[in-house]
């Protein structure tokens, strides 16, 4: 558990843990619950209405449909999902009415929390709390609402929210309404994550994590991933390299590149940071 106000001090110990969530934020509870009701109200619209954001462009500004990736999915799914991406332009939806106020301030409070925990992160590993921001040009970094919308299903046990992935953010936060599911693999068991009422579920290594669905009520969740710009290449730190004595592990990729490489076959089932781990000779 992050407690925002601690952040800075109690970040180094926290590291380990494998999920995190934060407390004492600042954004309000009213205002997280008002998006998620947002985003209820438009999974509940009917067909016809949604039909127009029905594409499947990656980059898309506002994006419907079901299933996680479309070209590829092999097991039965049971998930619809919204994606509206809010910076570095905000895009927002005329129906249903008050998502486009809702999601513009829920938007930039988001990214206010997840600005600060990038800082910590820069000082946590011995840099200048914006270094990590400057070098992936966070100003006009990548900010997306992607809602996912997963009812209530007859056979949960034969089917799945979403299959094991990583997310493709630096930063991605979590919410959801009263109804768990999010699971992690921790020592080769998938863990289900709570949430306490009012906090953020966070990631920002490469977890590995995937979304069950219920037989009882439909399950709600919104991830914010927070990017770096889409022309940005992300890299080992060289000064850290150095500081380390140690040669990259990883290939350099910019943003939207590694985007692609997230929704392509190649990284169905498998963690997309793998596909850009330098060989062994
Ligand atoms: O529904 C969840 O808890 C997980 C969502 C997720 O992993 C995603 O949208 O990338
Ligand atoms: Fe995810």
């Amino acid at each position: 558990m992050i407690d925002f106000a601690l952040l800075t001090s109690a970040y180094p110990d926290q590291r380990a843990q494998m999920i995190q969530k934060v407390i004492n934020h600042g954004v309000p509870e009213s205002l997280m619950e008002a998006m998620v009701d947002a985003c209820q109200r438009f999974f509940e619209l009917p067909e016809e209405e949604k039909k127009e954001f029905q594409t499947r462009n990656l980059l898309d500004p506002i994006k419907c449909g079901t299933s996680f990736n479309v070209a590829i999915d092999k097991v039965r799914l049971w998930r619809d999902h919204l994606k509206v991406i809010a910076h570095p332009e905000f895009n927002s939806l005329y129906t249903p009415a008050g998502y486009g106020e809702v999601s513009l301030e829920f938007s930039k409070r988001t990214r206010a929390v997840a600005t600060e925990i990038l800082s910590g992160i820069s000082e946590s590993l011995g840099l200048e709390a914006d270094y990590i921001a400057k070098a992936m040009n966070w100003d006009r970094g990548l900010q997306i609402l992607a809602a996912n919308y997963y009812p209530a299903c007859p056979q949960p046990d034969l089917a799945i929210g979403i299959p094991p992935h990583t997310d493709h953010g630096l930063v991605t936060l979590l919410i959801q309404n009263d109804m768990c599911g999010l699971e992690v693999k921790h020592n080769d068991k998938w863990v289900l994550v709570n949430s306490a009422p009012g906090s953020f579920i966070v990631n920002y290594k490469s977890i590995w994590h995937r979304a069950t669905v219920n037989n009882t009520a439909t399950r709600i969740s919104i991830a914010i991933p927070h990017g770096p710009a889409l022309d940005t290449p992300t890299l080992p730190i060289p000064e850290l390299l150095e500081k380390e004595g140690e040669t990259a592990k990883y290939i350099g990729m910019t943003y939207e590149k590694f985007m692609e490489l997230q929704a392509s076959p190649a990284a169905y089932m498998v963690p997309c940071l793998d596909h850009l781990r330098v060989k062994d000779n």
